[in-house]
């Protein structure tokens, strides 16, 4: 890690991405700062991950020169405003939230400022990411490889358009909340039918896990994947016959719809 990277909020995408940031680079927990609004909070998460504590938002971007604005969007002006006036031309904002656009966190500046606007996801964790990313012109590219290598150390990133960028919560940084959902189906179904909570836990998400790596590393059509699970008249088709009945494609689907549109009125709340 070539800079020191602060976190402003210690909610829960902060806690995933330093806890992935902590693996892939042990020896450089203390140029990882956290700050957050309950400073008791940002205490105990520190001392947790033996990071650097913030006092506060201002002491935490003195000291950094990449800053992750981790909190919700509806707190980005206040937070923004705390620390328009301390930011410089060295700093490189980071905006994790959901719906927010570059051009509103530029408002903020009266000077031209680094700005990259992203997307993970919790995974990132386990090194097991989803980051999409978007910046405006103010970067250099060795400013812009800095960031990406903190994202690809803990998972893919992906350089995308910011017009894009709304679409990207509702396929990779809220579906790890709906593949719970249908690991906890799965499990509740194999409880169902006599199998222990921890096996049925265990072989539903070996088999997810499973699934995507397929799709990730072989280069197969996910139908043609399907299709060599069905055998002719076999067992798998007649579930995968009874999905089709409950409209799952669709209602997944309709979700994600649902996701996007909430991404983009909470763009407009901060307003
Ligand atoms: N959760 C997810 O899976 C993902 C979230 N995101 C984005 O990440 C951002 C954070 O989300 P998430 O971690 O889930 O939210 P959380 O609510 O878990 O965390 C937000 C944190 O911000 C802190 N906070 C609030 N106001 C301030 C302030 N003025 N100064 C410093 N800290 C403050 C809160 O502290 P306190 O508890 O004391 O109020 C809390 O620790 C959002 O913008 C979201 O869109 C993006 C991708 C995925
Ligand atoms: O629920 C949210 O608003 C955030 C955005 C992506 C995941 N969590």
């Amino acid at each position: 890690m070539n800079s020191k990277i602060g976190f402003i909020g210690a909610g829960n995408m902060t806690y995933a991405i330093v806890s992935g940031l902590v693996n892939s680079y042990p020896d450089d927990k203390q140029n990882i700062y956290v700050s957050s609004r309950t400073v008791e909070k940002a205490e105990i998460f520190c001392k947790e991950f033996d990071v650097s504590l913030a006092v506060n938002n201002r002491d935490l971007v003195k000291n950094c020169e990449i800053i992750v604005l981790a909190v919700k969007p509806v707190k980005y002006e206040e937070v923004l405003n705390e620390i328009k006036d301390i930011v410089t031309s060295k700093h490189v904002i980071v905006s994790l939230a959901a719906g927010i656009e570059i051009k509103y966190i530029e408002q903020f500046f009266d000077e031209p400022t680094k700005i990259v606007r992203t997307m993970p996801n919790t995974p990132v964790l386990v090194g097991a990411g989803m980051t999409a990313v978007t910046k405006n012109d103010h970067l250099s590219q060795e400013d812009l490889e800095a960031v990406l290598n903190l994202f690809e150390s803990i998972g893919r990133v992906d350089v995308i358009d910011e017009s894009l960028m709304d679409s990207i919560p509702a396929i990779s940084g809220s579906s790890p909340a709906y593949v719970y959902i249908f690991i906890e189906a799965l499990a509740d179904g194999g409880v169902l039918q006599g199998l222990s909570r921890e096996k049925a836990y265990k072989y539903a998400a070996q088999a997810v896990l499973g699934a995507a790596k397929m799709v990730l590393e072989k280069e197969k059509h996910p139908g043609e994947l399907k299709d060599m699970v069905c055998s002719p008249a076999g067992a798998t088709i007649e579930a995968v016959y009874s999905l089709e009945k409950s409209n799952f494609r669709g209602a997944v689907i309709r979700a994600m719809n649902a996701c996007t549109e909430k991404v983009k009125q909470m763009g407009k709340m901060k307003d």
